[in-house]
Parts: C-alpha cells; sequence; structure tokens
C-alpha cells in the first residue's frame, strides 16, 4: 500500500467520498418522494381565504397528435377563478387553429389567444409569452408549456404549495404514460436521474427549477424587471428561481409531477434535448463539467470500486456489481414512487430502458461539451459563461418572432436590448382584439 504515491490516496478518499455522498442523494430523495408526491392537501380555501386567481400562459408552436386533448385539459380544470392566455408567434402557425376550434367549443371560459409574441430578449419562449404575460390580470401567474397535461385538480394542488413565503412553485418534470421504447426511456429518464437531482435539491435548497410548469407571484417577477429581464438568457427558469431565491423568498416542487405529454416521442429529439439543456447547465453551473459525469452510476461505480480496492483491498468487480444492482434497485424504488401505480411497461423494458439511460448519459454529456452551439425549434444559439445567451444567425430586421435562416450563419448578433416602457406601452396599445374569437394580434 505505501508504495503508491500519496495522491493516489487522496483520490481514492474523495472519489469515497463522493460515492457515500450520492448514496445520501438517493437516500434523501427515496425519502422525500415518499413523503411528498402524490399526497392531497387538507388546506382547504375558507370565505376569508378564498383560492386565489390564476392566469395560464401557454407558449405554443405547432401541433403534436395530443396537442389537443393537452389542452382541452386546461379547460376542464377543477379550479374556480383562472385565465387561459394562448400565445403563438408565428401568425402561420397551425396551432391558431386549433386554439380557435378550443375557444369556440368552451365559450364561457375565460380565454385569450395572443399572436405574433415580441421581442424582449433573445429567448423564444419568453418573447412568445411576454405580451400575454403583460395581460395578465391576476397575482398568480403560472407558464405551462405546450406538452404539459394537467389533471383536474393539478392547479389546485399547485395554489395550496404556495405558502406566503413562497414565490414559486414548480412540477417536478415526469411523463404520462404513452406506448414505445422513446416513451419507456423519458419515463425512466425522469422517474430516475431527474427524480433523485430534483427531489434532493428541492430538499437542501439548490436552485433546479426546469421551467416547463411552475406558478409564480406577478408582483415578484414585476420588482425583477418582469419576465423581460430574462428574455437575455435561454434557461430562464433557473434565472427566475435564481431572482426569486435572491430577494429571499421560497421555492418548492408541488405534490404532483408534471406529466409531459408530447405527442411527438422518439429518441433522436429527446436526446437532443437532454443534450441541449447539458448545455445550459454547463455555461450557467460550469461545476457541473465534472459533477455531472462523476454522478453516472458507472463512472462512479468504477471510480469507487478501485479506491475500495486500494484502501481497503476490497475486490474491484464484486464492489462494482454490488454498486449497480443496488443502483438499479434504487431507481426501481424511486421510479415506483414517482410513478404512484402501475407502470406502463414491463420490468425487462425498464431493465432495458435503464441500462439504455445509463449507458449513454456520459456520451450525451459528452455531446453537450462538444458542440457549444445550442439548436431549439427553429432557432440556434450560443451562450456565453454565466447564461447569456445570443442567437446566431437571426435574419437582419426580422423580429424574433420569426424562424432565422440557418444559411445566413455568419452572423452573429448579440442580444436585443429589452425595450423601454414607452415602447411597450405602445405595442400594448397596437394590440387588436376580435371579440368573437379572443383573438390578440401584436
Ligand atoms: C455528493 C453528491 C453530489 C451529487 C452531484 C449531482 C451532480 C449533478 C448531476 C446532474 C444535474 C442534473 C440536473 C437535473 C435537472 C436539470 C434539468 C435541466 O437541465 N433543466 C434546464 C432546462 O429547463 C434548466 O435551465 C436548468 C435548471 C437547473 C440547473 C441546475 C444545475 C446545477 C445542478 C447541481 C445540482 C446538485 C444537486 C445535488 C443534490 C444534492
Ligand atoms: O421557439 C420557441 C421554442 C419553444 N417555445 C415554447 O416553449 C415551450 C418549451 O419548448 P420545448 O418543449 O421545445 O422545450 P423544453 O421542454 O426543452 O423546454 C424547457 O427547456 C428550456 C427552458 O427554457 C424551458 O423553460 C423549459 O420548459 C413550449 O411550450 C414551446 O411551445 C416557443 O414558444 N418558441
Amino acid at each position: 500500500m505505501s508504495h503508491l504515491p500519496a495522491p493516489l490516496y487522496g483520490f481514492a478518499w474523495i472519489f469515497m467520498i463522493f460515492w457515500f455522498g450520492t448514496w445520501m442523494v438517493h437516500l434523501i430523495a427515496i425519502c422525500y418522494g415518499k413523503f411528498k408526491l402524490h399526497k392531497k392537501s387538507c388546506k382547504l380555501p375558507t370565505e376569508s381565504s378564498p383560492l386565489p386567481g390564476v392566469s395560464i400562459l401557454k407558449p405554443l408552436m405547432g401541433v403534436d397528435p395530443n396537442l389537443q386533448h393537452n389542452l382541452e385539459t386546461f379547460f376542464t380544470m377543477d379550479y374556480p377563478l383562472y385565465e387561459l392566455l394562448f400565445c403563438v408567434e408565428d401568425k402561420e402557425d397551425p396551432a391558431i387553429k386549433l386554439v380557435e376550434g378550443l375557444l369556440e367549443k368552451y365559450p364561457r371560459m375565460d380565454a385569450k389567444l395572443f399572436v405574433g409574441g415580441s421581442n424582449v430578449g433573445v429567448n423564444p419562449k419568453i418573447n412568445n409569452i411576454h405580451p400575454a404575460y403583460i395581460a395578465a390580470k391576476y397575482e398568480f401567474f403560472m407558464i405551462s408549456d405546450s406538452g404539459i397535461k394537467m389533471k383536474n385538480d393539478t392547479l389546485l394542488d399547485m395554489v395550496q404549495n404556495m405558502s406566503e413565503k413562497h414565490a414559486l412553485v414548480h412540477q417536478m418534470p415526469f411523463t404520462c404514460d404513452r406506448d414505445g421504447f422513446a416513451a419507456t426511456f423519458e419515463k425512466v429518464f425522469f422517474g430516475t436521474v431527474q427524480s433523485r437531482i430534483y427531489l434532493s435539491a428541492d430538499v437542501l435548497g439548490i436552485n433546479c427549477h426546469t421551467g416547463m410548469s411552475c406558478l409564480l407571484r406577478k408582483s415578484v417577477i414585476d420588482q425583477l424587471g418582469g419576465l423581460k429581464t430574462f428574455g437575455c438568457y435561454l434557461a430562464e427558469d433557473f434565472f427566475i428561481a435564481k431572482g426569486i431565491t435572491d430577494l429571499g423568498w421560497k421555492m418548492r416542487i408541488s405534490n404532483q409531477p408534471a406529466l409531459q405529454n408530447s405527442g411527438l416521442c422518439d429518441i433522436g429529439s429527446f436526446q437532443q434535448r437532454l443534450i441541449r439543456w447539458a448545455k445550459l447547465r454547463v455555461a450557467m453551473v460550469p461545476t457541473t463539467i465534472l459533477l455531472e459525469p462523476l454522478s453516472e452510476c458507472m463512472i462512479l461505480g468504477a471510480l469507487a470500486a478501485w479506491s475500495a480496492s486500494l484502501l481497503f483491498s476490497w475486490d474491484p468487480l464484486v464492489f462494482f456489481l454490488v454498486h449497480i444492482l443496488c443502483w438499479f434497485l434504487s431507481d426501481w424504488l424511486l421510479l415506483s414512487i414517482v410513478q404512484h401505480g402501475s407502470m406502463p411497461f414491463h420490468k425487462f423494458e425498464f431493465v432495458i430502458g435503464w441500462l439504455f439511460r445509463e449507458l449513454t448519459g456520459p456520451y450525451l454529456f459528452l455531446c453537450a461539451l462538444w458542440n457549444p452551439s445550442i439548436r431549439w425549434r427553429t432557432r440556434t444559439f450560443k451562450l456565453h459563461w454565466g447564461g447569456i445567451a445570443y442567437e446566431l444567425n437571426p435574419q437582419m430586421g426580422q423580429t424574433a418572432a420569426t424562424p432565422s435562416s440557418s444559411l445566413s450563419s455568419l452572423l452573429v448578433t448579440q442580444m436585443q436590448p429589452a425595450p423601454t416602457l414607452s415602447e411597450e406601452i405602445l405595442a400594448n396599445d397596437l394590440t387588436t382584439t376580435t371579440s368573437k374569437h379572443r383573438l390578440l394580434v401584436s
């Protein structure tokens, strides 16, 4: 033992401590998941504290086979007071017709459609929803991505999690039950590695906010300068949460995980999405360059097995195999807690999905490091360290509402400054309303 250089022992101890810490993360996630998720709140509204109104902002771009069904779940929720604000950038987007159909089907619903978006920054989602944010009439507003499906009581659950100390309640990303291996892979990803980090981060107060479904206090976001403050970032979710906690407010997850139910579900685009998210994390929190690969099951298992053989002369192969078996079982347990019901796939499919996730995870992370440019829907971006984004090759004179051409790749434009208040008021004044369809075009 003494003939090996001392730094090797140092590394071995570091890996062993990290390995132990990671198992603590597993334990925290399982215990907290069991305690928190799928619990019905007993906090009922009273006459003196009725349920608050909520403005729901829905950024839409394109139509997929599940969109109609997903959007319809927003019209049928058990919640007394809310408005639905649908947002579409492109005047030719087929989502407009779909929303108009729903507005006609549910004429009594307080719902509007905003077409044209705005140009308050580089983030196309923020640009899309900004007009609706300005028009939102309630103190609480929700940002809900197009692929989200609601249960009857999801909004109620989120509101009940919003105490007077909280300014952000977010849903932990998860998925609906859908057919096919891609759907299994998505469920395994969100129900294991993502839930583990998300749940432990919520317990430890670490910002891990993924903004696909979140409820916010408008006065707090206004205090931060409005939603446009976050238009310069692609990861607006991370910076919204940071801004809120920097002001001393708290954030937490709701009891129900978010049910992503996009009608387009394939391995390739899901992996591209994971790569895009990893690029955001690397730019925002550079320590993840080390932490993420180290916290992968196979890599950590190999390093810990080497460390255990060096420090305690344990058989590294046995250590590695036991580590993988325990990790696998712990992931199954966590997934079962998050799913809270029968799995839509056979255990054997879980084994394949889990192995596929564990073996491809480090590779996807490498892909993210290899090519830092970020493709999101129709546009390509790059990030500065820290997270400020700029769009690659936007067409000159074009608003952010129009997709950029990938041919003009030589042009690199910095983010647009946020418009002044007077520009914004002007933009609002230009908003036209056709009351029949409650369609607002800016
Ligand atoms: C001693 C054990 C340490 C464990 C270290 C764990 C290392 C982190 C590994 C993976 C990070 C995965 C983060 C998953 C959620 C992020 C999903 C996502 O990328 N969403 C983006 C798009 O919506 C969003 O903009 C990003 C939001 C959050 C980024 C947070 C990055 C910091 C991650 C560090 C978390 C450590 C938590 C450790 C808990 C003990
Ligand atoms: O150009 C765009 C891209 C996306 N969007 C909208 O933004 C929402 C999220 O888009 P996608 O489903 O493509 O992307 P993701 O699920 O990966 O988004 C996620 O990652 C990036 C974060 O900034 C988001 O908050 C988070 O929701 C959708 O509602 C989509 O319609 C736009 O309005 N315009």
